[in-house]
């Protein structure tokens, strides 16, 4: 579904990734890890053409997307949850779910908004106030449910639990494990190990704007160092 290889993204004349490859077959759920400032972002960037890569190739279901703009790619069926969940805060939880709605997937069975509300009771409870009111969990489902109501073919996560309370971080990685369940292909990029070994197939470690370490769950647990080096744990 989506393969990069030899990905060179710059920020002006610093060059941050330095030929990323990556691959995530179709209802796959697939990791992006490592410390920070190591290019999990900026590899998010360069798929969905935010920061366009310089050199390599972004094939998404067969087409080559580097250089596109980035609204094409994301009508190709990208759906983003970014860092910071970027939500519409003056408008209410209902108009930000429909705001960018659309089934790119072309999906017979779309998210709708009462299935939005089915996955997250909360947001149905408050779907008439501002996006700026909700707490952080609340503002993190609602990026995941305007997501899914654009029917992507690939969700992307970009620290999606990061600062919420865990009762709450509980809530999205079992909403993860059930989108996963029903077949979406999903590219996570999280800090916490425990949670992502559970829940994905494969992953990808990134260290100074290279993947240097790529496996399944067992090849993780198999060797304890990896995690230790890569990732400081
Ligand atoms: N807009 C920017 N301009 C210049 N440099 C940037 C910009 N954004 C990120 N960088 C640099 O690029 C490198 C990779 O950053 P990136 O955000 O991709 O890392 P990350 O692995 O996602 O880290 P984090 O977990 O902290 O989000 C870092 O050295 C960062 O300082």
């Amino acid at each position: 579904m989506l393969r990069l290889s030899g990905v060179e993204t710059f920020y002006g004349h610093s060059q941050v990734l330095f030929g990323v490859d990556l691959e995530l077959g179709v209802g796959e759920v697939v990791t992006l890890m490592g410390r920070n400032g190591m290019g999990k972002t900026t590899t998010v960037r360069s798929i969905l053409g935010l920061t366009p890569p310089r050199r390599g190739r972004v094939v998404f279901e067969g087409t080559d997307v580097a250089g596109w703009k980035s609204y094409r790619i994301g009508r190709l069926g990208i759906g983003l949850v970014p860092e910071g969940r970027q939500i519409f805060p003056t408008l209410s939880v209902r108009e930000n779910l429909v705001a960018t709605a659309a089934n790119r997937s072309r999906r017979p069975d779309p998210w709708t908004l009462d299935r939005v509300f089915g996955l997250f009771p909360r947001l149905g409870e408050r779907q008439s106030q501002r996006g700026s009111s909700l707490s952080g969990g609340e503002q993190q489902m609602l990026a995941i449910g305007r997501a899914l109501m654009t029917n992507p073919r690939l969700l992307i996560l970009d620290e999606a639990t990061e600062g919420l309370a865990p009762l709450i971080r509980e809530e999205i990685w079992s909403v993860i494990e059930r989108l996963k369940r029903d077949g979406q292909s999903i590219l996570l990029i999280d800090k916490n190990l425990s949670a992502l070994k559970r829940i994905a197939d494969r992953h990808f470690i990134m260290e100074k704007g290279r993947v240097v370490w790529s496996g399944t769950t067992a090849d993780l647990d198999a060797d304890p160092h990896v995690a230790h080096r890569y990732l400081g744990v």
